[in-house]
């Protein structure tokens, strides 16, 4: 379960981007926030696994209080959270599997790490995520041979080999043609529900949010303006969230 109790984030620079966010995510929820551009959508999710501090209110994941964490501790809470972006974050020259297969690195000895030797276990692994998200067949291309929507289920199975109860996805199919994106949200979607593993995605395409989700979070201007099922998002709604377009900005 993911908490937020009267959370604010204000950067450094003394800019807002949260205020006073208060929103319970059960595990196994497929949630989508939307929001105009600037709204809060990246820090917020991306508070979750710490890659922005909170600077106000409580943030728990799973009943641990996620700011109290440190070194190891925290290095252990984010192997739990598999994180996605929009521009796939792979390493580009070399093949899938061993792209799926940095999933391990974090929990290797140095001399495993430095010399990219890998167990059985965990090759096989990295070939059964690839293919939960259909690209078995792809295991020894390299990494730029794959189409963007192909990369992206690289990314996805890098996650996946992690063993996370929780994805944070950060604009995944933003940069993906609109038959290749609802391929990838096809995969979320298979994921979630097979798995039970949390989603939490951030998305643009107010379609796709509605059709995939079974619940929206709107932000605006850093505050919660809306959190229902996704059936229930009308155009009042999306007035509120969206209507009279300009952001404040940092
Ligand atoms: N490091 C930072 N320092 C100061 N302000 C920041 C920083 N990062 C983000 N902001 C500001 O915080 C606000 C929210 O940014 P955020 O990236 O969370 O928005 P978003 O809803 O994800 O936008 P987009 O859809 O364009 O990605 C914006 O006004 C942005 O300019």
């Amino acid at each position: 379960m993911i908490e937020f109790k009267n959370v604010s984030k204000r950067y450094p620079n003394g800019f807002e981007a949260l205020k006073n966010v208060n929103l319970t995510i059960d595990q196994g929820e497929f949630v989508a926030i939307i929001g105009l551009s600037g709204a809060g959508k990246s820090t917020l999710i991306r508070t979750i696994n710490r890659m922005h501090d909170i600077t106000g209110g409580e943030l728990v994941v799973d009943g641990t209080d996620v700011m109290s964490l440190q070194g190891k501790e925290l290095r252990r809470f984010r192997r739990k959270i598999g994180m996605i972006f929009q521009s796939f974050n792979l390493i580009t020259r070399t093949t899938v599997i061993k792209n799926v297969l940095t999933a391990f690195v974090p929990e290797l000895p140095w001399w495993r790490a430095t010399f990219g030797i890998f167990k059985k276990e965990e090759k096989i692994k990295a070939l059964e995520a690839l293919d939960k998200v259909g690209i078995l067949d792809k295991a020894f291309v390299r990494a730029d041979q794959l189409s963007g929507g192909q990369q992206q289920r690289v990314a996805l199975a890098r996650t996946l080999a992690q063993n996370p109860q929780i994805i944070l996805a950060d604009e995944p199919v933003a940069s993906l043609d609109p038959v290749t994106a609802k391929q990838v949200m096809d995969d979320f979607l298979r994921i979630n529900r097979d798995m039970k593993i949390t989603v939490l995605l951030n998305i643009h395409h107010v379609d796709l949010a509605l059709q995939y989700a079974t619940r929206v979070v709107g932000i605006r201007a850093g505050e919660i303006v809306y959190d229902g099922p996704a059936q229930e998002v009308d155009q009042k709604v999306l007035d509120a969230i969206y209507q009279s377009g300009k952001e404040e900005s940092a």
